[in-house]
């Protein structure tokens, strides 16, 4: 029915990598996290740490992005046990979009019950500033318009139903959380919330499809992020996602500005340590309270 093309992983794929992994370490992670471009500091937070190099692991691509170690490490933020993913997978690294999101099915074996995933991204509302954090609170999948959806082919009711609801993607209680944490720590200021618009990428966006974008209702465009929202919904685990604005995208003629993965590394580093305490206070309060 599907054709021989079809990339996928099987269920006994992913499991034999789940088991490799868990062989290997005794952390049973909770939380799985997902660093975007520049923000693979958020893996160096976690205590009692095994690592893999991605090369190392069965049936994981490899890293070819500047700013993504291609490491998956596991162990303990603040008494919780957390695997990290140092590096994801883009569409424009030419690997097909179910290799891209092979490790969100991992995650799923490995016993994982929330993933945070983080990208940097360029801000379309006009009230965003460069270092902005936004929430991300809903999605627009382009590559998914057009076919490329990392679902598509044979169903595995194991991991999840064929048809799957993505209007309930992003868990309110866990935006709240980020928001209540967010206000706590003093970024009230920097903090918004909005939708993220994933491209494939590796070209930034003209001026004309920033402008589309916009009135589409995006805040934000990106190139990651919503595939493994899909595929980490799909088979059940709750999701909550994040976006540091690290340029404006450009939507004026008269502008000079160009944007450049430099400076996407560069807003990384400079919100690097506000963004890691946001996700490790999180972290330390899922399972609690009304957030459970
Ligand atoms: O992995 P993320 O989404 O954070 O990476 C963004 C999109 C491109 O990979 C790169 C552009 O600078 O940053
Ligand atoms: N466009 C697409 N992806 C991005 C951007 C952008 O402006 N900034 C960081 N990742």
């Amino acid at each position: 029915m599907f054709p021989e093309s079809h990339t996928g992983y099987s269920y006994e794929d992913c499991m034999a990598t789940a088991v490799w992994l868990l062989a290997q370490t005794a952390v049973r992670p909770l939380v799985g996290i997902v660093c975007g471009s520049g923000l693979g500091g958020l893996a160096d937070m976690l205590k009692d740490q095994v690592v893999f190099n991605y090369r190392d692991i069965p049936n994981f691509p490899q890293s070819t992005v500047h700013g993504h170690a291609g490491r998956l490490v596991f162990g303990t933020l603040k008494g919780r046990p957390c695997v990290c993913m140092q590096g994801r997978f883009h569409l424009y690294e030419g690997y097909p979009i179910q290799k891209i999101t092979l490790p969100m099915r991992i995650f799923k074996l490995l016993g994982v019950e929330t993933v945070i995933l983080t990208n940097a991204a360029g801000g379309l509302n006009q009230d965003f500033k460069v270092g902005d954090i936004m929430i991300i609170k809903d999605h627009l999948n382009m590559p998914g318009f057009a076919g490329n959806n990392p679902l598509i082919g044979p169903n595995d009711e194991r991991f999840g139903v064929r048809f799957p609801c993505m209007s309930d993607a992003y868990d309110r209680e866990l935006q709240q959380l980020a928001m209540d944490v967010g206000v706590e720590l003093g970024y009230g200021d920097f903090l918004k919330e909005g939708v993220y618009c994933v491209l494939g990428g590796p070209s930034f966006e003209t001026i004309a499809e920033c402008r589309m974008l916009h009135k589409l209702g995006a805040d934000a465009v990106g190139m990651s992020t919503v595939h493994e929202v899909i595929v980490a919904r799909h088979c059940g685990m709750r999701v909550f996602a994040l976006s540091l604005i690290t340029n404006k995208a450009v939507m004026d003629y008269d502008s000079e500005e160009k944007a450049n993965h430099e400076e996407v590394l560069e807003t990384g580093k400079q919100r690097a340590e506000q963004l890691e305490r946001l996700v490790s206070t999180m972290v330390t309060r899922i399972g609690h309270n009304n957030y459970s």
